[in-house]
């Protein structure tokens, strides 16, 4: 069991799998679950053995009196526990989408993660064109925030050999874009679990130009709420219009 009110603010734990399993005073809500099955277009290794249940997506997580306030500012805080292991060489990660544009803007929804147990590399990347793709890769850890900001897709991996808990907080009511990842067979690059000298991060042949990719450290962003070991759930109760970068792109970008 992992007790989680210390990173998220909210009283949940989880059990060894990583579900969640305790709920005080919280919206008890059914995951949704990503099988291996589902992910065959996006995996490095389609035959590759591994857990059939590879994450699970609680969406729109919160206490009943907040959700008021969550309605008004038209955002949804989800928690998605992403299980250790692999499929094959490759780690557990989620598939991959995409945001739309804002309508009437030139600019997609941004997102922010926060981990909350475990460790976590998210996988930014820009849309394909002919210049090829640029990656950004970001290791985080408990209480770290990560922005991922318009016109990236992102992925989440799991290296490490526990659960991977974290939340994210987003604008509700649009639909993510998941077409580009699919038909390039997943990310820019896939993470394999090394052996020997072995390369861990493979870039994914089928990205032309070929995908390039830097590493970036966390970074806190006050003004938008977003600071290391601060609950940002809380931190949304506290100061919401911190989070209007969520709704309002447009005005921050
Ligand atoms: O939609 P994917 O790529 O499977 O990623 C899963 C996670 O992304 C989110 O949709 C947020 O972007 C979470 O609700 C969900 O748990």
């Amino acid at each position: 069991m992992y007790d989680l009110k210390e990173t998220s603010g909210l009283s949940i734990s989880t059990d060894e799998n990583g579900k969640l399993t305790f709920w005080a005073e919280l919206d008890s809500i059914d995951p949704d679950v990503r099988y291996k099955k589902d992910m065959l277009d996006v995996l490095y290794d389609k035959n590759g053995q591994g857990s059939e249940e590879l994450y699970y997506m609680y969406r729109g997580v919160g206490y009943k009196e907040d959700r008021e306030l969550m309605a008004k500012h038209g955002l949804r805080y989800d928690i998605t526990v992403l299980r250790s292991g692999q499929v094959g060489p490759e780690y557990i990660k989620t598939a991959g989408h995409y945001h739309p544009l804002k309508p009437g803007t030139e600019v997609t929804y941004p997102e922010v993660y926060e981990v909350l147990y475990g460790t976590a590399h998210y996988l930014l990347q820009t849309e394909p064109d002919d210049d090829g793709v640029d990656v950004i890769l970001v290791e985080a850890k408990p209480g770290d925030k990560v922005l991922i900001p318009p016109g990236y897709g992102h992925i989440t991996i799991n290296p490490g050999s526990e659960v991977l808990v974290m939340s994210n907080w987003v604008a509700s009511g649009f639909d993510s874009v998941y077409s580009p990842i699919k038909e390039l067979g997943g990310g820019a690059y896939f993470e394999l679990a090394a052996e020997g000298e072995d390369q861990t991060f493979i870039p994914n042949p089928r990205y032309k130009p070929a995908p390039r990719i830097s590493l970036r450290q966390v970074q806190d962003h006050p003004e938008l709420g977003l600071i290391s070991g601060k609950p940002m759930y809380q931190e949304f109760l506290s100061s919401p219009d911190k989070f209007a970068f969520l709704t309002q792109p447009e005005n921050y970008f």
